[in-house]
């Protein structure tokens, strides 16, 4: 018993010491766990902090870039805003009120923004600027009081860059009981008109419309020039300021129209419709908000200091009462029209001298011939303007004949023709030509028909024994002989070359100066430099002729050595010289605005309506056109048959001719060898017109054979065009050209045959025989070739085999080719002076020119396709 006790807890102990063991190792295992898991936090916590450390200091980096980078931008788009500020709003547009003072123009600047406060970008301040002039209306809203003195301080700083009698000022107050904005714009009354009252609102507008409705009948080509009408509006903020329905239309059409004419709204206290033209400022407690600053508010200026307003507003309208008057052209004309004789002499009447004394400009026996002188944008235009008024309106068009040529590249001349919005024209205009600096042809065709009628006149008055015009007039009454009078602006242009045509110019000019001013044939010529080399080349007498000076300021060389008049004279007046630009013979004239449309258009009309029955409209050549290939030309109506008469010498239409009068180049197609043509060049475009429009012609006139090969992959259309609007036409291509001289075998029955050639150079050598001899034996049999060749030495190689060579080809027309690879087909053509230019050709026919012609090919389809 006590042994198996004993047993029993020797076991129990064992069991006892064996979990304690156990439990020990377990305990062990947890606490290494322990410390390891201890161990893996500490690691994590450290990486942790670490990682915030890396993270606040890039974060911290990344700030002070952005910080810098944000600093750098912000600086440069200040100082950008800062420059761009003081060049939109120079001087007195932007300069703040304290050193404030007005500024005069900078010519031929756009008016200047305007500044009415700062705006701050991080606490670098930039002017705050809003548009006006040229550009918005302005409508400003808010406590009228500060209204009012942001008004004030626009309409100094618009008054204070423009120069005197540029801005007009009108002032209405709608209110019924207003004070038209009381002090801070009461100092402003010297300058302008002033109404109030709502009944007046209504007159004040429509005057306004008007003035827009006048500007759209005549515009002023140059929009942008002065002046400027400000119309300052101010309303009771509170909003009753009630419009009946008839003034906000018209208000609505002010601000829609308004800003083209120069006319501007101020508005205070009423609601502009929208429109992108008007500028709307919002005041908030000395702050505003407007389009032009968007999200950052304007620190406004103050009010611009009242004795500022008042010393600048006094002094405008002390320059302004001191000032003449502007010249007007109406106060130059006669009260009665065309009550002059030209038997005498033409004068006329250009503006006021410096004594207020009209300044008279002679063309008589003493004075014959003038020129005219200044540099670009001097004002030649407007001058020739204002003696040519003068004298249609003082001569009717029995007395005076005008021949104008502008080859300074302006238009002007074309407004005395009939146009598309002005059907009135001219009645002593015979002749303009504008865009013609590259057609000295036009010039030199001119000058043959003065030369002409000038030759006219000398024998009439050796006839009659006259050594007038006045006796000659009085001689022979029932011709009119009116005193022509050719007016060349830019001049030297038409002179410009040294060749033939050149040399003719000068010839027959020098001539006119010698012999035309007795027989009423005078010369107007006007230049930026009149004695440039080229142009007189040794010919001084022509301009000694030239007794009249008339020098705008700046004129080189046009007066006397030593006579520095011109130098000294201001914008818009002109040195009248009548002994030859002698020193002590100078006149200073004041020159109306003669050109504005507006008020030349008034006289035209004038003397359009009192034009005689008979009176034509004058030719307008303007070399920029391109002439259609006229009706007349073209088949139409019943085609005539087989057995319809032939004409006896059929002519081939092949351009508008550069004439006094517009008329076709035609070339006669007889039965006699060689007539055929060829037509030669690059420019497949024109080449392909000439082809149709002598082939529509030629067709026009009677029956014919027309059979068409095209050779050329890329006159298709043009040929297929021409297929289908001729009365019959036989197609052929490469190929096709032996069954073509066959067909043509079987002529001889007297009806014409044509063959018309695209790209005939592409012929093949095995096909150039049957071209050869479609040029040498069809004439005969009244078959004539048109072809086309892309240039010469490509004609040259269709003809090679020949022994009359170019005997073959009758007439030619030279596109993009130059006068000296034409050497071999006519007479020394480079002497004449051609340059292969767009839409010109020479032109030459053996049987008919001395010298080839130029000529304009007519547009036929205008698409080209
Ligand atoms: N007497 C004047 N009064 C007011 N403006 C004038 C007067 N003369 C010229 N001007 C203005 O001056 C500008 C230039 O005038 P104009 O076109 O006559 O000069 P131009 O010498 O013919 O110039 P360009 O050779 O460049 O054609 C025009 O805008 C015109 O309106």
């Amino acid at each position: 018993m006590g042994r198996h006790r004993h047993a029993l807890v020797a076991a129990v102990r064992q069991d006892l010491a064996e979990a304690r063991g156990s439990a020990r190792a377990m305990l062990a295992a947890a606490e290494a766990a322990r410390a390891h898991a201890q161990q893996r936090r500490r690691v994590v916590r450290d990486a942790y902090a670490l990682c915030l450390n890396r993270l606040a200091d890039a974060r911290h980096a990344a700030r002070t870039d952005i910080r810098r980078r944000f600093g750098a931008e912000t600086a440069a788009l200040v100082r950008d805003l800062t420059s761009l500020a003081a060049h939109s709003a120079a001087g007195a547009a932007g300069t703040p009120w304290r050193v404030w003072s007005p500024t005069e123009p900078r010519p031929h600047t756009p008016p200047s923004l305007l500044r009415i406060g700062t705006i701050t970008i991080e606490s670098a301040t930039v002017p705050a600027l809003v548009p006006l002039l040229n550009a918005a209306h302005v409508q400003v809203s808010g406590d009228p009081h500060t209204a009012d003195g942001v008004i004030a301080g626009l309409l100094l700083r618009a008054v204070g860059t423009t120069r005197p009698g540029d801005l007009r000022l009108t002032l209405h107050d709608h209110r019924p009981t207003g004070d038209g904005g009381g002090g801070a714009l009461a100092a402003f009354a010297p300058l302008g008109v002033r109404s109030a009252g709502p009944e007046r609102l209504t007159g004040a507008l429509d005057a306004l419309v008007e003035q827009i409705r006048r500007h759209h009948e005549s515009p002023d080509p140059d929009d942008a020039a002065p002046p400027w009408h400000v119309v300052v509006l101010l309303a009771d903020p509170a909003g009753d300021a009630e419009l009946t329905g008839h003034q906000q239309t018209q208000l609505a059409r002010i601000v829609r129209d308004g800003t083209a004419c120069g006319i501007h709204l101020l508005v205070r206290g009423l609601d502009l419709p929208a429109d992108p033209a008007v500028h709307r400022i919002a005041l908030r407690a000395g702050t505003a908000r407007t389009e032009a600053t968007g999200d950052f508010p304007v620190r406004l200026d103050p009010p611009p200091p009242s004795d500022r307003v008042s010393d600048l507003c006094r002094s405008v309208a002390d320059r302004l009462r001191a000032a003449p008057p502007p010249v007007r052209l109406a106060n130059l004309l006669p009260d009665r029209l065309w009550t002059e004789s030209a038997a005498h002499g033409l004068h006329a009447v250009l503006g006021p001298g410096t004594d207020g004394n009209p300044v008279e400009v002679p063309l008589d026996d003493r004075t014959p011939h003038a020129l005219v002188g200044g540099p670009s944008g001097s004002g030649r235009t407007t001058l020739l303007h204002a003696w040519i008024a003068s004298l249609i309106a003082r001569y009717g068009p029995a007395e005076l004949a005008l021949y104008l040529l502008d080859f300074s590249g302006g238009t002007s001349f074309a407004r005395f023709a009939p146009g598309a919005r002005d059907p009135s024209w001219l009645p002593h205009a015979r002749l303009a030509g504008v865009n013609i600096a590259e057609d000295r042809e036009f010039g030199l065709a001119v000058l043959r028909r003065l030369g002409a009628e000038l030759r006219v006149r000398c024998q009439a008055a050796k006839r009659l024994g006259a050594a007038d015009l006045a006796q000659l007039r009085a001689g022979e009454r029932t011709v009119p002989w009116p005193r022509i009078l050719l007016v060349v602006d830019d001049f030297t242009n038409m002179l410009a070359g040294r060749d033939a045509l050149a040399d003719e110019t000068l010839t027959l000019l020098g001539d006119l100066a010698h012999r035309g001013g007795a027989y009423g044939v005078h010369l107007v010529l006007s230049g930026a430099d009149v004695r440039s080399a080229t142009a007189v080349r040794g010919r001084s007498d022509l301009l000694d002729r030239c007794a009249l000076r008339l020098a705008l300021p700046g004129a080189r060389r046009l007066l006397a050595d030593g006579n520095l008049a011109a130098a000294l004279i201001p914008r818009f007046h002109a040195v009248v010289n009548t002994d030859g630009g002698a020193a002590g013979a100078n006149r200073v004239v004041r020159l109306p605005d003669a050109a504005d449309r507006g008020s030349w258009t008034l006289l035209q009309r004038t003397v359009w309506r009192q034009r005689p029955a008979s009176g034509t409209p004058p030719r307008l050549f303007d070399g920029n056109a391109v002439p259609r290939l006229p009706a007349r030309h073209r088949p139409s109506g019943r085609v005539p048959g087989p057995s319809a008469p032939v004409g006896p010498s059929p002519g081939a239409v092949l351009g508008e001719r550069v004439d006094v009068t517009a008329g076709p180049a035609e070339m006669p197609l007889g039965r006699m060898p060689g007539r055929n043509l060829a037509v030669l060049g690059g420019r497949a475009d024109e080449a392909c017109d000439i082809l149709a429009s002598a082939s529509l012609s030629l067709a026009a006139q009677g029956a014919a054979r027309f059979s068409i090969a095209c050779l050329h992959p890329g006159a298709e259309p043009a040929a297929a065009r021409l297929a289908v609007e001729l009365p019959e036409a036989a197609w052929y291509d490469a190929d096709g050209l032996p069954e073509l001289l066959a067909a043509t075998r079987f002529d001889g029955d007297g009806l014409p045959h044509y063959v018309i050639g695209y790209g005939l150079d592409a012929a093949g050598t095995d096909h150039r025989d049957v071209l050869r001899s479609l040029l040498t034996d069809g004439p005969e049999r009244c078959v004539h070739l048109l072809g086309w060749w892309r240039s010469v030495s490509r004609l040259c190689s269709t003809l090679s085999g020949t022994d009359a060579r170019f005997e073959s080809i009758g007439a030619w027309v030279a596109l993009d080719v130059r006068a000296a690879e034409l050497g071999p087909l006519g007479p020394q053509p480079d002497a004449s002076g051609w340059r292969p230019r767009r839409r010109r050709a020479l032109y030459f026919d053996r049987t008919v020119h001395r010298m080839p012609e130029v000529l304009i090919p007519y547009e036929v389809n205008n698409d080209h396709t």
